[in-house]
This record gives C-alpha cells, structure tokens and sequence, in this order.
C-alpha cells in the first residue's frame, strides 16, 4: 500500500519538524498537523515563516518550501482523521503530576484521548503510529480501545519513535542513524502496515537505515536510548566533581576515555546537568515500569542516573554561593542562557530554572539573558515550580535584550548555556561593568580559562 494522506495529531517540537520533513521528500503525500492548541497552529501558519513556533536552525526553510503545497497545520482535528491514511499520534507524555504513579510513570490520558477521537471518527482503514514516547506495551491499550468501537474499521498499530534532538532536529530528520518501525511481524497485515511506514521513509532514507522490530522491542529501544544517553551524561557530571578535588581535568579525562573506539567521544561533556523535555521524564517512566514488574534493583541501577543530575545542579548553585562568602542576598547574578541547550528556545527541565531557583531561595538579584527565550517562558518556568508567589518571582528575577546588560553591576556571572554567541563577548568590557571580585561560573566548559583569568576575572569551570 502506498500512503497518500498523513494525519500528524500533535503540532509540537516532534511533530511539527518530523511532518515537515516528510512532506518536504514526499511531495505526492498530503500531510496535515493538527493541535488543539489554536495559537500553536496559527504560528505554524503565520504568513512570516520566521514567526513558526519552534526554533530550529534550518526548519524555517523547510516549512516554507512545503506549506501551502502538501503540509498544512490545521485545528480540524475530526477532518484530518477522517481524511487519512496514516495517523501520527505525536501528543506529549509528561510525567504525571497526581494519583498513581506521580512523579514518575508517564501520563498517557492526551494519548488515550486520540485513540478515542481516532476511534469515534474514522470510518475507512487506518494505520495508527505511535510517534510519542510511551512506555513498553502502550500499543496494547491503543489496539483495544480502537478496536472495541464496533464500526467495522481496521486498525494497524506501528511504534515509530523519534531519535532527533533539539537544536539539531533539520539535520537529525534528514539523515537518522536509523528509523525504528515496530510492528506485527506475525500477520500479512502487520507487515503490510509496516512497509506502508517504510516506504514513506524510504523517500529519503536508506532501507539498510531503518529498522523494523516487533512493537515492544521498538516502545522499549526508545526509552533505552534515552536511558544510555542520560546515563553518560551522569558519568561524566559525577567525574567532573572527582576532577575539581583532585587536579583532574574533565575535559581532559572525557578525550582521553572518549578515544577509546570501544566508548566513543559523543555526550562525555561534562555541564551542569542535564535538561530538556525527555531524559527525566523517560528514566523516570522506565524506574516505574522496572518497579511495577517487582524489579527494584533495575529500578534502583537506573535512578541514580537522575539523583545524580539533581545533585549536579545543586551543587553548582551551591558552590557560587559559597565562592561568594557564603551569601548571595540583595547580591546581583547573571544567568547567561535558560534554554536546556543551544539552538533551541524550549526551556523544559533546563537546569537554570532550578539553579536560579536556588539562587532566589538565597534571596539574590537574577538577572537572566537568553537569545531565544521569552521574559514571559522564564518567569512562568519558575511559577511552574511553586516555589514562591508569582510577586515575589517578578520582584527578584529580571530578564533583559542582551549579555552585557546582564552582567552590569553584576557580583557574579553563571554560564547556563552553551550558545555560541557566549565565546565571543567581549569579557573585558564585561568585567570592567561588573563588580570586584568579579566572579565567572562556567557551567558548560564553553570559555578559556586562561584568556578570562588574564583578564581578571575569579573564575570556576565545572570538572576543573
Ligand atoms: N521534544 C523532543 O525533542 C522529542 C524527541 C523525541 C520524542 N519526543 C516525544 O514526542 C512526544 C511529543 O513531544 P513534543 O516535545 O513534541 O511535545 P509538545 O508538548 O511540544 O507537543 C505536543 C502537542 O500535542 C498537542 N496535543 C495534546 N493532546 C492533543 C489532542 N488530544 N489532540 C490534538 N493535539 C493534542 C499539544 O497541544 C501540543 O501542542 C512526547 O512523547 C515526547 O516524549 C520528544
Ligand atoms: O555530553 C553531553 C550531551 C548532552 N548534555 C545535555 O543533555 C541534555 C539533552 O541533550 P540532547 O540529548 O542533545 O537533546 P534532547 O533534545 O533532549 O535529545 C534527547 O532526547 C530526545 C527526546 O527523546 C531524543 O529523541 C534524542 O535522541 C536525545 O538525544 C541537554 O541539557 C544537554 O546540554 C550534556 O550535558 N552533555
């Protein structure tokens, strides 16, 4: 079979990119993204291509070479069901915030809605692809509640997880490492759904690139991925505290392991913990899944990858406080960066949101730039957390146009991301507006420790 007409439900940071590109390589295909979220969907649609609601270095370029040919962004959710084919469910699957499993499993209640749509609108055949982040088994839930609606239509349920990262997601779509398809090897149906998927991959991908499975091995690989990746991070953060104790580098320790063929080089940076929508979320939700099968050892072996995230921000925070004579209160601090990573402006679980929150508690003056995010993301990041009123968070943390005015009259700077613009400021004229000592916090390894000592600057890098 060959697919003519997409449906995407879901038009966030997966959805919109992942249908971009599958429209922009298959341009016979119709592929519509649809949301519940209007001013989601009427960003995507904006007239100025430069105001859709991701930043991704590339994705405007893509969406404006296929919108309005073959990919349109639409509210009309029951339309775009009925309409395809292909159903993408590409719906968020935070980590929940109440009853069983709080705190941990994953909230399947947004997934659970559009089987329900999917099922209470679709009159002709449907493959249905899980794009989301679910836990082992989800497909399942999915399969029964499709296929109790009685209205004689049949369902194919495909896992089809998505490997791209934030700030890089153009080029991560364009050319994958792989593309995991899982799906009923068991029956003609299955495998016909599977090659459906496969064919429209293979627009663009190579057929040795992707990878078809059963279903559970697919739901589980996603969360194992995420799992490995996070864990090296930890690895790595957890060093970096051994280096500054001992005289060890950590950047010097992570080329010497990294070249090691056997570890490889990639996500040994050692950095002030690691943030972003998925890792948390997805350790946590494999911690309860390990746990709801009575494995509290493989449940124990893998949390520790986030006590130890935690830990590493904390302790940074902590360190600039106690660099700072034990007291940060009614003292100014620059945050350079909010955003989780660079070339991105989601901001979700970024380890600045919980250092600034530190630093408030010690009742300093935050002053934070980022050249991506909002004044208004920041400030609903920290009332996010409850911390405190939402007064009180206006009264002490301040957002403005750029890195110098943030480090004016500043006690200390707190390098928070990596973007590239940071490594070329111009730190002499920053330390000469700052306050003496002037104090420097590298949280990612971005700056020369040399050049900035020279300067005058009292400095600290993470894992040094
Ligand atoms: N962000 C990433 O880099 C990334 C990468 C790989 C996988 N994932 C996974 O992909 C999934 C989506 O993540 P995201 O970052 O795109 O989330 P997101 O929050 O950016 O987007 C999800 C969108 O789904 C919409 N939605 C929710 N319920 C809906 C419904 N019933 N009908 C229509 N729209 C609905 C929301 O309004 C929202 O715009 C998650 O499971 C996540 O774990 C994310
Ligand atoms: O050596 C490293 C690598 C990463 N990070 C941090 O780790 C976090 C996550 O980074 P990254 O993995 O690059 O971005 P994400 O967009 O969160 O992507 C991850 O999560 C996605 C969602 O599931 C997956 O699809 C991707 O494959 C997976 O890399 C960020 O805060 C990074 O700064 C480090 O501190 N050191």
């Amino acid at each position: 079979m060959k697919v003519k007409n997409i449906c995407c439900i879901g038009a966030g940071y997966v959805g919109g990119p992942t249908m971009a590109i599958i429209a922009q390589k298959s341009p016979e295909i119709t592929v519509t993204v649809v949301d519940i979220n209007a001013k989601r969907i009427a960003a995507w649609n904006d007239p100025d291509v430069e105001q859709i609601p991701i930043y991704e270095p590339g994705l405007s370029e893509v969406v404006a070479e296929a919108r309005g040919r073959n990919l349109f962004f639409s509210t009309d959710v029951d339309a775009a069901i009925d309409a395809a084919d292909m159903i993408f469910i590409s719906v968020n699957t935070p980590t929940k915030t109440y009853g069983m499993g709080k705190g941990m499993a994953a909230d399947l209640k947004y997934i659970e809605l559009c089987a329900r749509q999917i099922a209470r609108v679709a009159t002709t055949d449907k493959i249905v692809v899980e794009k989301s982040t679910l836990p082992v088994r989800t497909a399942e839930a999915l399969k029964n509640i499709l296929d109790n609606t009685g209205n004689g239509v049949n369902f194919q349920i495909l896992s089809n997880p998505e490997f791209l990262a934030e700030g890089t997601a153009v080029s991560d779509l364009h050319k994958p490492d792989r593309v995991l398809i899982g799906g009923d090897l068991d029956t003609e149906a299955g495998r016909e759904a599977i090659q459906a998927l496969v064919g429209v991959y293979a627009h663009w991908v190579t057929e040795d690139n992707i990878l078809t499975t059963n279903v559970w091995s697919s739901e589980l690989s996603k969360l194992t991925a995420n799992a490995f990746l996070a864990q090296r991070v930890s690895s790595i953060n957890a060093l970096s505290e051994l280096c500054e104790v001992t005289g060890a580098d950590i950047q010097e320790v992570s080329k010497a392991i990294g070249m090691d063929s056997r570890i490889g080089p990639k996500f040994l940076q050692a950095s002030v913990g690691f943030g972003g929508s998925c890792f948390q979320k997805d350790i946590l939700n494999l911690v309860y899944i390990a746990k709801s099968f009575g494995l509290h050892e493989v449940a124990d072996y893998w949390e520790q990858v986030i006590i130890m995230n935690d830990h590493q921000k904390r302790r940074f925070a902590a360190k600039l406080v106690k660099t700072l004579y034990n007291t940060v209160s009614g003292k100014r601090i620059a945050m350079l960066g909010w955003a989780f990573k660079k070339d991105t402006n989601d901001t979700r679980e970024s380890a600045s949101i919980y250092v600034a929150d530190y630093l408030l508690n010690e009742q300093a003056t935050v002053v934070v730039y980022d050249p991506k995010v909002t004044q208004e993301q920041i400030l609903a990041d920290l009332d996010y957390l409850g911390t405190r009123s939402e007064t009180e968070n206006r009264a002490l943390i301040k957002v403005v146009n750029s890195a110098e005015a943030a480090c004016e009259q500043a006690h200390a700077v707190a390098l928070m991301t990596e973007w590239d613009a940071f490594k070329t400021l111009d730190w002499n004229s920053i330390y000469a507006q700052m306050l003496k000592p002037a104090f420097l916090f590298d949280g990612r390894r971005l700056l020369d420790r040399k050049l900035l000592e020279e300067i005058g600057f009292d400095f600290y890098a993470i894992g040094s």
